[in-house]
């Protein structure tokens, strides 16, 4: 279905995981086997729910489905998501845990090891998407989060391209770039790394599936621009950063692009802004920053 374009001021629709993020530093080089001296933070962390929530930085409406646990640190996820101003109204509580990612970085702020349950994001059924068949059909614009089950993935495509409503799909890693492969067809964007590219089959097969734009992630490197109308790859630098933490900073992009294509940017431009979103993300300790729309205002 064809529809005219949103208005400015749509809402963000994002369908992904919500989790607790636990990251542990150690102060001083890491012993294994023992306890070690650091520091700790626990703080709302998941790809759909980061996207969200920097949306809503930005000033941006939007709402969140996803699942999340009957537990405290579920109550405390979708308290402070819903305080930063993204409906949670359609995100289902299930018993059992809520999602968590577990880091143990070293002094130097490299990873050691991380431990991810997605439980509760595997718990998002195609049902859980239909059943919010309005809110879908009301948006500007559809997040998908890699992290979805594939037919849940599927579900929510399906449902968006039946109102018209554009989509953009983070894939996330690698192995569920590869899981998704078939059903990454359709969209007005991808944002692969360049593992997660190949994963997906490769710039002109993604093309040819009826994806608009592949945006391909090089992390430092900043990202390349492919699309089917004959332009060619479009090459863009990532800004010069201090760098803090880069964790979320993906998100802080995907964010900033979909905020910047539904006020009326071209890809391209909506790219260097999202650009400067991640890098003041890189910059920051925080995996979302509260004043990233003051900040990209400056
Ligand atoms: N080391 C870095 N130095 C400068 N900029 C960086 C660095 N790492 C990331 N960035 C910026 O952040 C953007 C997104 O980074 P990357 O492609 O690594 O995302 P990601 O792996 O999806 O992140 P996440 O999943 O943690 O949200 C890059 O395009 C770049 O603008
Ligand atoms: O294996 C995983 N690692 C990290 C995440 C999440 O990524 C977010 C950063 O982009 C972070 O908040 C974490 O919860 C995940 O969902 N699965």
């Amino acid at each position: 279905m064809t529809r005219p374009p949103a208005p400015p001021d749509a809402r963000v629709v994002v369908v992904g995981g919500i989790n607790a993020d636990l990251k542990a530093r150690t102060t001083a080089p890491l012993v294994p086997g023992t306890s070690n001296p650091g520091t700790a933070t626990l703080t709302p962390g998941g790809v759909g729910r980061n996207v969200a929530e920097n949306l809503a930085h930005l000033g941006r409406p939007v709402a969140l489905l996803g699942v999340v646990g009957d537990d405290d640190l579920g109550r405390l996820v979708l308290d402070a998501t819903s305080a930063a101003g993204v409906d949670v109204t359609h995100v289902r509580c299930r018993p059992g845990p809520t999602g968590s990612y577990t880091a143990l970085l070293d002094h130097h702020g490299e990873l050691v090891a991380g431990v991810a349950d997605m439980a509760a994001a595997d718990a998002l059924t195609p049902e859980d998407v239909r059943a919010a068949e309005s809110v879908v059909a009301g948006a500007g614009m559809l997040v998908l989060d890699g992290n979805l089950p594939v037919e849940t993935f599927a579900a929510a495509r399906d449902l968006a391209a039946a109102h018209g409503v554009p989509v953009v799909v983070d894939p996330v890693s690698v192995p569920k770039a590869a899981r998704l492969a078939a059903q990454v067809r359709d969209l007005l964007a991808v944002t692969p790394s360049h593992g997660e590219l190949a994963a997906l089959g490769g710039v002109p097969a993604l093309l040819a599936r009826g994806v608009g734009l592949v945006w391909e992630r090089r992390g430092a490197s900043g990202s390349v621009l492919h699309t089917a109308d004959g332009a060619g790859a479009v090459e863009l630098a990532a800004p010069e950063t201090a760098v803090v933490d880069v964790t979320g900073a993906g998100d802080a992009m995907l964010a900033a692009w979909c905020h910047a294509v539904l006020a009326g940017q071209g890809h391209a431009e909506a790219a260097a802004y999202a650009h400067e979103a991640a890098a003041l993300t890189v910059a920051s300790p925080l995996t979302v920053r509260p004043d990233l729309g003051e900040m990209l205002a400056r």
